[in-house]
């Protein structure tokens, strides 16, 4: 019950669609006991007593019984909807907005295809149970509980002896919850898995017809589809010990209560249409006992998905983006590091170690340095995507810690190695950061990002629909939406991560002309693995297994001998030489 009891704040509110619910449910289940009240009466009343003149009201009697049945049958089900359908919006509304929230950290692990399949199968799982089930739940306490009070009123030995079956049903009942519960877990989380799998297939398409993987891609869906397939078949197996041994259970005490009612009805204690009546009764019990396994399967299923939902509400947040009072500063763009180091998780090794410079307002500073060498690290830490184990971090002289991410990140235009762009059209991308823009200002950004001549050269212009991932475009002119993109932020710290060594010498030539007019007055930090990047940078560090092993401008680090030499060297000169030499 801790899982419901924890989700409260979602169904609480909506708690009167369910009161009005539960109000025409108990009319439908005292509508539903009348029927054998009526046929008892019909039998012994009328038919028995040759009171034929009865029959026309019996009649408008079980009309006026259908009517009422059915028109509460509306009520329940309409607010019972109402009440899953309203709960699991705003569950589902806050699961998205948790899931804007939660920190880089997270999803270091996360899966997207897991994640995928909380925030709709879970959610539609526990909406089925808060829609229907909850109410099969009463509507059994409901039904039980008005045929027993009925039955009493015509034979108590009788429904005595009928309580003295029921502990049998509720034992098997109960097994039955103990095996099913885990199961369901089972279920779902492999559902999970299998998600997961056919989401970065898709994502991943490139890669797996580049190694020619399709075959062990096949193999390995293969394997979570049967792992799937074989947990719901263990779920199947349960339901069949389940059902025929109920079954047998319900149909032999329904053949001893009948043995007992008749002889009952011989002796002359019972009338022949109460015990019709009772018979009627009897099933109303059996059945919502015998059902109870269904309810319990749904509620095994709901908590299940309640539990998952909530792993993912639990994580821990980062609420300074959201609880700022800070006003929007108004930066300059000085970033200080003073003796920082960064350890990503208790088992890493640190990935940079005692960093300090300075980085002062509109100046140019290049990150140079092998792979793995902590350049983009740096950045991590300056935008706050990770936090600094130790030193400080000042940003016009201020520490980081004293701005709201939001306003942090305001200021700082990031364009990464990697573009990202939505399924949406052109203008959308590039208004991403600041949806308010005017489409003079989406112009003017995309021209001095060099990306207006192609734009307007596609189909429908700035309204052209991107496929997924931005699919459609060529890797530099993705990179140019994302410098233009940058632009429209107006940011006073940028930070550029060289992707002109995945593009031709024209693209880079096009890109680099880019970046340099959008970095006019900005602090900029560009992570560069061709030299000429960093070239005319104003002070360029370079890293060595996160620590800073030299620094200057080219020219310095071209006469120092360094590491730096010996890159520019590999690149620039006879690289044959060079390797010999190494
Ligand atoms: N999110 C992370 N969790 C754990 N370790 C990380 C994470 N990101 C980076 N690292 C580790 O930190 C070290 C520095 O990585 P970083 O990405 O800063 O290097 P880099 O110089 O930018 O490399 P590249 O040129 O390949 O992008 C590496 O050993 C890397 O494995």
């Amino acid at each position: 019950m801790d899982t419901f009891k924890r989700l409260k704040q979602f169904y609480w509110p909506f708690k009167s669609y369910f009161i009005w619910s539960l109000l025409a449910l108990l009319f439908v289940t005292g509508m539903t006991v009348l029927y054998p009240v009526i046929l008892q009466f019909t039998i012994d009343h009328a038919v028995r007593a040759e009171n034929y003149d009865l029959i026309p009201y019996l009649v408008i009697a079980i009309i006026g019984v259908m009517s009422i049945k059915g028109l509460a049958v509306y009520i329940h089900q309409y607010f019972g909807d109402l009440f899953g359908i309203t709960t699991v919006h705003r569950l589902r509304d806050s699961l998205y907005k948790k899931l804007q929230f939660l920190p880089f950290r997270y999803y270091d692990n996360a899966k997207t295809g897991d994640l995928m399949s909380r925030l709709t199968g879970d959610v539609e799982t526990f909406r089925f149970f808060l829609s229907f089930g909850c109410a099969q739940v009463v509507n059994f306490i409901l039904l039980v509980g008005f045929s027993i009070a009925v039955m009493f009123y015509y034979s108590v030995p009788l429904t005595l002896l009928t309580m003295a079956m029921l502990p049998f049903l509720a034992i098997v009942v109960a097994k039955f919850d103990k095996r099913v519960h885990p199961g369901f877990r089972g279920i779902r989380k492999s559902l999970a898995r299998l998600n997961t799998k056919v989401q970065e297939n898709v994502s991943g398409m490139h890669t797996v017809k580049a190694l020619s993987q399709e075959d062990q891609e096949i193999f390995r869906f293969a394997k979570s589809n049967e792992d799937y397939r074989q947990k719901h078949l263990d779920i199947s197996k349960i339901w069949a010990n389940y059902f025929p041994l109920m079954e047998l259970i319900g149909n032999l005490s329904a053949v001893v209560l009948l043995a007992y009612g008749g002889y009952l009805t011989i002796q002359g204690s019972l009338q022949p249409g109460e015990l019709v009546a009772f018979f009627s009764l009897i099933w109303y019990i059996i059945g919502p006992i015998m059902n109870l396994g269904f309810i319990i399967n749904m509620f095994s299923q709901s908590k299940a998905s309640g539990e998952r939902l909530l792993e993912v509400l639990d994580e821990d947040e980062r609420k300074d983006l959201v609880t700022s009072n800070a006003k929007q500063p108004n930066l300059v763009g000085e970033v200080v590091f003073k003796d920082v180091s960064l350890t990503y998780g208790e088992k890493n090794l640190p990935a940079l170690k005692g960093i300090s410079f300075e980085a002062t307002r509109g100046k140019t500073i290049g990150l140079v340095g092998a792979t793995g060498s902590g350049k983009s690290s740096i950045i991590q830490l300056i935008t706050r995507y990770y936090e600094r184990s130790s030193g400080q971090i000042l940003i016009d002289g201020r520490s980081i810690d004293d701005y709201s991410l939001k306003d942090l990140r305001s200021q700082i235009g990031v364009v990464l190695q990697e573009t990202f762009l939505f399924s949406s059209t052109i203008r959308d991308n590039l208004a991403y950061g600041k949806p308010d823009a005017r489409m003079d200002d989406i112009i003017a950004a995309a021209k001095r990002a060099d990306a207006h001549e192609f734009i307007v050269t596609l189909p429908k212009g700035y309204d052209t629909v991107l496929g997924e991932r931005g699919l459609g475009l060529s890797g530099g002119q993705k990179q140019r939406i994302a410098i233009a993109r940058a632009i429209i932020m107006d940011p006073k710290i940028l930070i550029l991560d060289d992707a002109t060594s995945a593009v031709d010498m024209q693209t880079e030539v096009k890109i680099q002309k880019a970046f340099r007019e959008v970095m006019k007055g900005r602090t900029t930090f560009i992570i560069a693995h061709r030299i000429s990047s960093v070239k005319l940078a104003d002070e360029i560090l370079v890293l060595e297994d996160g620590e800073l092993s030299e620094r200057g401008t080219h020219t310095e680090l071209i006469n120092s001998n360094g590491i730096y030499r010996r890159i520019y060297d590999i690149q620039n000169q006879d690289q044959e030489y060079v390797l010999q030499q190494a």
